[in-house]
């Protein structure tokens, strides 16, 4: 590849590739906010990344008995190099498409390249990822010259495209309104999205965007901010062939308008693939081929491998270089791969690496360019975007409604008035404990299924640096808070009365406030399984799980002189007693009714205020684990 340089500012890289001619104009590559970006070289050298994996039965039985003694401890593991001794670069105006079989490393090396793997301890990672030579990638300066476009869509399904990209902008720019709206009409049109910016995301059961629509959606989400790089992760997968390559086509031009574009990507058509500039291979974690695209075909021709006449490249490559496990062994042709690529193609690596133009920035600079919105301004436009997605997402509005009023109407037709005898204490106690329990079941069973959606989105921009948990988790708790208490309020005002519980104004507050922060205590305990559990299924079973001791030891469904000590305690944990003790207390302390008042009966020992003041405690160490389980889960 020879380098030529025009004039002032204009660099014009020419290489082989089906003859055409890659210009990077120094002219394009002005940013959208009136500085002139760096041109940035993203180099890697002798990058390898090893795991702890688990071995297979067929794993095990091929050791031999020293490897089984020496491993005798930790047998069940080994260290896997998933990525080995990987070298290479890109420069501006490049777009590299990582291709591989499955379980070749794509994926991985793109998250080296990217500082998005894991710094868990039992993983280890050797090697130096650089920008401009001397900068190394870390998730500190990231966000200021690059963006990562994950392989799932993590978008609001109640959004509409625009909406998505507007609030990522705000979030993300700190710019007047009248810049934010030019540059969200911008991206709009450079990738063709005027046509769904009024259609929402959706999902499998309310039809929203296509695929594409939705990919090309969280490609402008990214792309607001204006990065030099761009890191895609299968941006095709899951879509047809024609968007397919309509995604590849918009990726190029990016590229040819000066943006560096590195992406993994999974069985494209011959037609997409030769529109790829660039090519790494990857086999087994090993880099087979590093180049021009169409130099490809020759390269491994001459070394053995022909793709045969009329097929597709890609195809014959993921087909031709897949170790099968029987295979593992043989390793010849993965010998025969690695060290041609070492011998033929490292070395012009190095060359062309060492002789690839940049503009000299300090991670200084980089930070500089930073738009970073204020605290308070970021905490708006998460209480916006919380605020809007409250009432556009049928879980929280729809899907709750519908039951709170299906219950205000069951309590209104079985428990109304049901008097002061005996039986009708026992009705009264019976509506205490279905309330308590269905406003614990309810709202952190709807935060539950709410946040499993929102979580991979919040997790993404917090490790982006977009904005922090604690604005998240305090722009939540705003906008819940007088939701919830609404619906208490609106569910109270129709069932206390109705009830024949004490008709007086304060009782009545005591019984709506000591609700609403039974509500609370459930969506934080909602939030907090949430945050710990990523499994959807897992976190619903451990909800039941949670409910079910502190339901069982609230007090009424089993009388708590009756059970041990060492069981009874545990109800000092649970948000329902609180909740039944203030209703109990609330309604027949002082009261003389003809049989035995309940309060004696349950053995409640604690006061109102105090129930009260646990209730809060309760909700508040909830609400402090969900952060500190997303605090740790965004860092990597
Ligand atoms: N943390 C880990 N622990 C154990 N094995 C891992 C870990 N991360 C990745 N691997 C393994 O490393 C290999 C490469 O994974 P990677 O996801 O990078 O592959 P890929 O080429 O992107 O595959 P695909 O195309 O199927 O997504 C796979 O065999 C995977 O099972």
């Amino acid at each position: 590849m020879e380098i030529e340089q025009f004039g002032v500012g204009r660099v014009v890289t020419r290489g082989n590739h089906d003859e055409s001619v890659y210009m990077v104009d120094e002219e394009a590559n002005e940013g959208s906010y009136g500085f002139k970006q760096p041109r940035l070289k993203l180099s890697w050298h002798n990058v390898s990344y090893t795991v702890k994996a688990r071995y297979t039965n067929e794993e095990k039985k091929k050791l031999d008995i020293n490897e089984k003694l020496a491993n005798l401890c930790t047998i069940r593991y080994y260290n896997k190099q998933i990525i080995k001794n990987a070298t290479g670069y890109c420069e501006q105006g490049d777009a590299l498409f990582i291709m591989g079989s499955s379980g070749a490393g794509k994926t991985t090396l793109l998250n080296i390249l990217s500082d998005q793997i894991s710094k868990a301890k039992s993983s280890k990672f050797e090697g130096e990822v650089l920008i401009n030579d001397e900068i190394h990638v870390t998730s500190e300066n990231f966000g200021t010259y690059a963006c990562y476009v994950t392989q799932d869509d993590y978008l609001f399904e109640s959004f509409t495209c625009q909406q998505c990209i507007e609030f990522a902008a705000k979030l993300k720019l700190n710019l007047s309104k009248e810049e934010i709206d030019e540059k969200v009409e911008e991206i709009i049109e450079s990738l063709s999205l005027q046509k769904c910016r009024n259609t929402i995301v959706g999902n499998e059961y309310n039809k929203g965007m296509s695929g594409g629509e939705k990919k090309r959606t969280s490609i402008a989400v990214e792309m607001i901010t204006d990065p030099q790089i761009l890191f895609l992760d299968e941006p095709t997968s899951g879509l047809d062939s024609f968007t397919a390559h309509k995604i590849v086509s918009l990726l190029v031009s990016f590229a040819e308008q000066g943006k560096t574009v590195v992406s993994t990507i999974h069985q494209p058509s011959s037609e997409t693939f030769q529109m790829f500039p660039k090519l790494l291979l990857l086999m087994e974690g090993n880099t087979i081929f590093h180049g021009r695209t169409l130099e490809s075909v020759p390269y491994f021709r001459n070394i053995g491998f022909s793709v045969p006449e009329f097929s597709n490249p890609s195809d014959y490559y993921l087909r031709e270089f897949y170790v099968s496990f029987k295979d593992r062994d043989k390793g010849e042709k993965l010998d025969t791969l690695t060290s041609s690529y070492q011998r033929e193609i490292l070395p012009v690596i190095h060359s062309e690496m060492e002789a690839a133009e940049f503009d000299h920035v300090t991670q200084k600079d980089l930070i500089k360019n930073m738009h970073k919105v204020s605290w308070i301004y970021e905490f708006w436009i998460l209480l916006c975007r919380a605020f809007y997605d409250l009432f556009k997402n049928p879980w929280i509005f729809k899907y709750k409604t519908i039951p709170v009023i299906a219950v205000a109407i069951s309590c209104m037709v079985i428990f109304a008035d049901p008097g002061e005898d005996s039986e009708g204490i026992r009705g009264t106690l019976g509506s205490f404990l279905f309330i308590s329990a269905l406003f614990v079941y309810l709202p952190s069973g709807t935060v539950l299924m709410v946040f499993s959606k929102e979580r991979p989105i919040v997790l993404k921009e917090c490790l982006n640096k977009t904005y922090g948990i604690l604005s998240y988790s305090l722009s939540k708790s705003v906008v819940e808070i007088p939701f919830e208490t609404m619906y208490v309020l609106f569910f109270s005002l129709v069932v206390y009365f109705m009830m024949g519980l004490e008709a007086s104004f304060e009782k009545f507050l005591i019984f709506v406030l000591s609700l609403s922060l039974n509500t609370l205590c459930a969506m934080s305990l909602g939030l907090f399984l949430g945050s710990a559990i990523t499994n959807e299924a897992s976190s619903m079973t451990l909800q039941g799980l949670c409910i079910t001791p502190i339901l069982l030891l609230s007090g009424i469904p089993v009388n708590l002189g009756s059970v041990d000590p060492w069981i009874s305690w545990f109800s000092y944990l649970s948000p329902i007693r609180y909740n039944l003790e203030i209703f109990v207390r609330n309604e027949f302390e002082g009261k003389a009714i003809s049989s035995e008042n309940p309060i004696d009966i349950l053995q409640y020992d604690t006061s109102i205020g105090f129930s009260f003041c646990m209730l809060l405690l309760i909700t508040v160490v909830y609400r402090i684990l969900a952060i500190i389980f997303l605090k740790i889960t965004t860092v990597r």
